[in-house]
């Protein structure tokens, strides 16, 4: 990339240097880090990982070093092209899913067929025949059509079941009419319908008799396959500017009675029979909602990522990072040189990112739990047992609500951990905190998935004679029972330490959880509260039962089991007591801190005193110093690369302060000439000065 502007080449930051920084906390470590991470990725992924990430590094189509300075069409087309390479770079290599899964988080950048990937596939996967599955699956997987998601439209997201769009059986030719009955039947903000897609997932009331059976999917070609122009009777466009996600082109798209095959509807779980258009039921009504479920855990394990990269940046930017020299507590070099305190010795910096540090962890554990839920509800369900959805439906929407809030606030804290420069692009924070934003509303806004967490564990609650039979078929609020056989419980806790025992941690949450829902239940039957005015006490609810589960699978993760169970990640996590000790305390300062954070409705519930939560403030502190000399070498273990982080402030070397100018001295605004002279004709000359 061109620099426009030649910085003094002797120049190099004042001593000591970042590199030398992060060796001397890298050398504190209690613990092996390659362990740790291999711990987190097991080898064969990890191998893949680098073998993968060696190609996308030396790739000229996947460089990365100019997309700071880019707009929106150039971007566009950067992500088009990139989307092309990773599609190319996989046939060359022969890339199964997973290893295309990490192509596609290394390249960072949602493109024009990221929806094709994450929602059009599955959705065929999930809801096709198999007859359906040759006809649209295999040309799809093959890229030879592509396809997006058309579910909400221009008035209405959340409400899926007032959807306008409409899909009417017609006996006669045996096809379906997709028609947009009024402009807020406008399908809306779809990924990859702007520009890109010639094929769509369209979610459309299905019309059949003259009965309207709710939404259901079809898919639709909506563009030539040769000219790329909308077929008759379709307009499409894209929606235009967005708060961020802008290499994708979300789109629009008006339906004028358009004729489908009756193939077209996805009917592996629900039919229409030729001729007669009658319907035929699915065994569970909310299957068609199936994609939402997937994507939503995905969406769960993706915010521990996002988390460990929000770390990864602001931890080692505040290692090297000196102000002020601190006075009582000198930083002192082994020359004896007094230097500036590293920002990341201000025990304010640690209470702001070590519980980030912990929260990637937590999420990744929990990510992981429930990623093997999911596929073994798939697994149950091809033998028709559907018995698991209801616990996944109702897990995956309040964790996905509160992994994403979660993450989303802690990207935040970690920029601006990083002062000023934690507001420049090259912070790695702009696009990644604005790419991010969205997943705290696509596939469910998040309060309104709270609702559907509350509304399950309040009906097992309400039926609560059948409810220790239920518990045992949900893998997810077992814990209610005890704490509701007791109300009048009071936490154990006579001393800080006492708040490391997972056994004391659990039941702060189990209590705390269980009160809150008994008392909405209270509330709702015997004072007959609606649903509305309780709004606020169930997203409550919703949280309070999502933060029990992070914190029982964290703690379950570092529990021993017995080797059979035991995966090769988790045998190498219990096999090495370094690995265990430094979890421990991270999985207790997550612990902890949440409950700190959270600490009025602890008190509230009477299980907690004021005098145990001052003991909890003691070991919140206690456990950041624990965490102290390994914060670096915890964030390294995530591995993830200079490639991914694209980061000056993150970078692995330290090399900060020469990232910084090198990469401003890159600004295209630096390459132009200007005329300043107020009372010139021309306003400003476009023309570059001479290159260096
Ligand atoms: C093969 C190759 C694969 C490659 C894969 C590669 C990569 C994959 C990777 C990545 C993906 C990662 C990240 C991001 C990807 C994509 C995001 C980008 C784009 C975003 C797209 C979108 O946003 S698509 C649109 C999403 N829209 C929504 O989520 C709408 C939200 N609203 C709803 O879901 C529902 O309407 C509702 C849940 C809020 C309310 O439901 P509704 O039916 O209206 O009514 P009720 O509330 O009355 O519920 C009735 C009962 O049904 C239960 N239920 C509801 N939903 C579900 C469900 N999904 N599953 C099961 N059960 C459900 C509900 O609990 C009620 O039950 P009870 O009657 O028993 O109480
Ligand atoms: C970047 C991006 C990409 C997207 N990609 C796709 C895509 O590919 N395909 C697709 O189909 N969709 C896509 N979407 C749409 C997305 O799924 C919806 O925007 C989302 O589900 C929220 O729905 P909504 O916009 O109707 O919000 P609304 O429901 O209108 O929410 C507005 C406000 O009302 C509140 N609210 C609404 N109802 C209730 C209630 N019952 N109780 C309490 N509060 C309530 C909400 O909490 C929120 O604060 C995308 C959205 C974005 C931002």
């Amino acid at each position: 990339m061109t620099s426009y502007i030649k910085i003094p080449s002797h120049l190099t930051p004042s001593d000591p240097q970042g590199s030398e920084l992060l060796a001397r906390e890298r050398s504190k470590a209690t613990f092996d880090v390659n362990e740790l991470t291999l711990a987190l990725y097991g080898s064969e992924e990890l191998s893949r990982f680098k073998k993968i990430l060696k190609i996308l590094e030396s790739d000229p189509i996947l460089d990365k070093s100019n997309i700071y300075y880019m707009g929106r069409t150039e971007l566009f087309k950067y992500a088009l092209r990139k989307d092309k390479r990773i599609i190319q770079l996989a046939a060359t290599h022969k890339w199964n899913v997973d290893e295309f899964k990490i192509a596609s988080r290394l390249v960072d950048m949602s493109g024009p067929y990221s929806i094709h990937q994450s929602m059009f596939l599955p959705t065929i996967l999930g809801q096709g025949t198999e007859e359906q599955k040759r006809k649209f699956l295999n040309p799809a997987i093959r890229h030879e059509i592509i396809g997006c998601y058309a579910q909400t439209e221009l008035g209405h997201g959340s409400n899926v079941q007032g959807l306008e769009t409409t899909s009417t059986y017609i006996p006669e030719t045996d096809e379906f009419e997709i028609h947009t009955p009024h402009l807020t039947a406008a399908k809306w903000w779809a990924g990859g319908l702007g520009r890109t897609a010639n094929h769509s997932v369209v979610m459309a009331r299905l019309i059949t008799n003259g009965q309207d059976k709710g939404p259901h999917p079809f898919i639709v070609q909506i563009r030539d396959l040769t000219t790329h122009e909308p077929l008759p009777g379709i307009t499409i466009g894209d929606i235009g500017p967005k708060f961020g996600f802008n290499t994708t082109d979300n789109g629009f798209m008006l339906f004028d009675h358009v004729r489908i095959p009756r193939f077209n509807m996805l009917s592996k779980f629900s039919k229409v029979t030729k001729g007669t258009g009658e319907y035929k039921n699915p065994p569970n009504e909310k299957l068609s909602y199936g994609t939402m479920v997937f994507v939503r855990s995905v969406i769960i394990f993706n915010a521990g990522l996002a988390l460990a990269r929000a770390a990864t940046i602001s931890v080692r930017y505040s290692a090297v990072r000196r102000q002020f020299v601190d006075k009582e507590n000198p930083m002192i070099l082994p020359n004896g040189q007094v230097v500036e305190t590293a920002v990341l010795d201000y025990t304010m910096q640690q209470y702001r990112l070590f519980p980030v540090i912990a929260q990637a962890y937590a999420i990744y554990f929990t990510g992981e739990i429930i990623t093997n839920l999911y596929k073994q509800y798939i697994d149950q369900s091809s033998r028709g047992d559907f018995s698991l959805l209801a616990d996944l439906h109702a897990s995956t929407s309040g964790l996905k609500s509160l992994t994403s809030d979660i993450a989303v606030d802690s990207i935040e804290d970690c920029r601006r951990s990083c002062g000023g420069h934690g507001y420049s692009n090259f912070s790695g924070f702009t696009r990644f905190y604005q790419d991010y934003l969205p997943n705290t509303t696509w596939e469910g806004d998040n309060y309104i998935l709270t609702q559907q967490t509350a509304r399950y564990i309040i009906h097992s609650k309400q039926q609560s004679e059948e409810f220790s039979l239920r518990s045992n078929e949900s893998p997810t609020i077992f814990y209610m029972l005890r704490y509701l056989s007791n109300p009048s419980q009071k936490c154990t806790v006579i001393s800080p330490s006492d708040f490391k025992n997972p056994e004391v941690q659990l039941a702060i949450y189990g209590y705390r959880a269980a009160y809150l829902i008994a008392r909405a239940v209270d509330q709702i039957d015997n004072h007959k509260k609606s649903w509305n005015s309780m709004l606020v006490e169930i997203n409550r609810i919703s949280r309070a039962h999502c933060q029990y589960i992070l914190v029982h699978n964290f703690i379950l993760t570092l529990q021993p089991q017995t080797s059979d169970s035991m995966n090769e990640k988790r045998r190498i996590l219990h096999n090495s007591p370094s690995l265990k000790t430094v979890l421990t305390s991270v999985c207790n300062l997550f612990a902890l801190h949440t409950m700190e954070k959270n600490l009025s409705e602890f008190l509230e519930s009477g299980y907690l005193s004021p005098k145990q939560s001052e003991m909890l403030r003691v070991q919140i502190s206690e456990s950041l110093n624990e965490i102290r000399p390994n914060a670096v070498a915890l964030v390294d273990a995530f591995y993830l690369p200079d490639y991914l982080l694209n980061s000056a402030l993150g970078r692995y070397d330290g090399k900060v302060y020469e990232t910084m100018i090198e990469w401003a001295s890159k600004e295209p605004l630096n390459g132009i000439t200007l005329d300043i002279n107020p009372y010139s004709e021309k306003l400003f000359r476009n023309d570059v000065k001479a290159k260096i």
